[in-house]
């Protein structure tokens, strides 16, 4: 896989970028080529190669000044406009002529009446909220327009093989190595905005005494998830200096209810009672429930674990991966108070590499001692051997005892 700093260079000179979905969605590449590069050329390379429906992805701005009506009932698919010729074209069949009206719809100063309906050029409208809302090719390719500060409407065209198939990787893998066409995908491309961009805002603060010592508290929201997150600092707090940093996933059968399943009360309490004891110190409780399924999830998951399964296996039974939760939340919350130095209090290194990863320097981890109970074992013991936790048990019990 390329860079995706290399495949944007590409893309802002005029080049074509290969984009693959994910498996779980349509599992196809797309040919993609910014608009206003559109040559009489590069048409007809996608038509021989990549053979699939010839569209154009265009923002919500484009459609509306062209007045692009939408005859279909969309909901979660493609936004397909009517069909278009660009005025000036005769039959609009050729390349040469789809050239001419992919490269007018990326003309800002475009209207209307410039265009033929129907024609043979299909745009179809990007999702206003980008990758994050939908992880289509027509986002991926808008999107891509504008990290590369092009105009944002894009030629789009699925690769499809001699057959005619359209999951045949090793096909697409070949194609992008005779041509020497960049290849990445929406993840990619989706992970590249939520690094760049910051995706909480700070939404209010106040004050905060509880039973451990006087704290401020703010909450900070991510207006496409729509969660709502709480941070935690000192009263007293310089972002320059180290910062003591505890990033919790809230679970309210352990932090609420003090649920023996599980060691998220011991952590909170312990981080809690640090924070009353220490300077410099900051807890991000973050909105992601039962490691991001949510609580009623949770709570299928534990029922299943009633049955003998353990918390991964609960959570694959239910349909869901092993851990839905990221940390880009937490990241630019850190970077909101500009914090650049911690000290992270966790036993997941998950959490401390995707912070390495994003150029957070962790200079110590803090270990959390944890009990081990009859109800919380088997919990602790998936973590430790499945997910190479690194806790440190308190009390008799040892990790190599498990
Ligand atoms: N799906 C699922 N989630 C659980 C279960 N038990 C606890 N959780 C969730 O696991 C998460 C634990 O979060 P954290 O304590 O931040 O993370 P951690 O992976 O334990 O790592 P550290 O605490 O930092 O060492 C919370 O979101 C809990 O709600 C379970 O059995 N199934
Ligand atoms: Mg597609
Ligand atoms: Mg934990
Ligand atoms: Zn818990």
């Amino acid at each position: 896989m390329y860079d995706l700093k290399d495949v944007i260079q590409n893309f802002k000179s005029g080049e074509f970028v290969i984009v693959f979905d994910s498996q779980s969605r349509e599992d196809e590449a797309d040919l993609i080529l910014p608009a206003q590069f559109s040559t009489p050329d590069k048409i007809s390379f996608v038509l021989n190669h990549a053979k699939g429906m010839f569209c154009v992805a265009i923002d919500k701005e484009i459609q509306e000044r062209l007045n692009l009506y939408v005859p279909y009932n969309t909901k979660d698919s493609c936004t397909f406009t009517v069909t278009v010729d660009h005025k000036d074209t005769k039959t609009g069949i050729t390349a040469k002529e789809r050239s001419k009206t992919s490269k007018e719809l990326a003309n800002p100063n475009a209207m209307a009446s410039d265009f033929k309906i129907p024609g043979h050029v299909n745009p179809v409208v990007a999702h206003e909220g980008g990758v994050l809302a939908r992880k289509g090719h027509t986002e991926a390719a808008v999107e891509l327009c504008k990290i590369s500060e092009l105009f944002p409407a894009a030629v789009m065209i699925e690769i499809l093989d001699e057959k005619g198939n359209s999951h045949n990787k090793e096909y697409v893998k070949n194609l992008a190595k005779k041509f020497s066409i960049p290849i990445t995908t929406i993840e990619e491309i989706e992970k590249y905005i939520l690094l760049s961009h910051p995706t909480v805002q700070k939404e209010a603060e106040a004050e905060l005494p509880t039973q451990y010592g006087k704290f401020k508290i703010f909450a900070f929201k991510n207006y496409f998830s729509q969660k709502e997150h709480a941070v935690l600092i000192n009263q007293t707090f310089n972002p320059s200096q180290p910062v003591n940093v505890r990033i919790h996933s809230s679970c309210k059968t352990g932090d609420v209810f003090h649920s023996l399943r599980c060691d998220c009360h011991q952590q909170l309490e312990f981080f809690l009672q640090f924070m009353a004891e220490n300077k410099n110190c900051m807890l991000i409780y973050l909105d992601q429930e039962g490691r991001g399924i949510g609580f009623a999830n949770k709570i299928k998951a534990y029922a299943l674990q009633e049955q003998g399964f353990d918390t991964y296996e609960a959570n694959n039974l239910l349909g869901f991966d092993d851990d839905l939760r990221d940390y880009f939340d937490a990241l630019h919350i850190l970077r909101f108070f500009g914090i650049k130095k911690i000290n992270l209090a966790t036993s997941n290194p998950e959490k401390v590499s995707f912070l390495q990863d994003c150029g957070i320097e962790i200079l110590k981890r803090i270990s959390i001692p944890v009990v081990v109970n009859p109800y919380n074992r088997k919990y602790i013991h998936s973590k430790i051997f499945k997910k190479k936790h690194e806790i440190l048990i308190k009390g008799e019990d040892k990790v190599e005892n498990f």
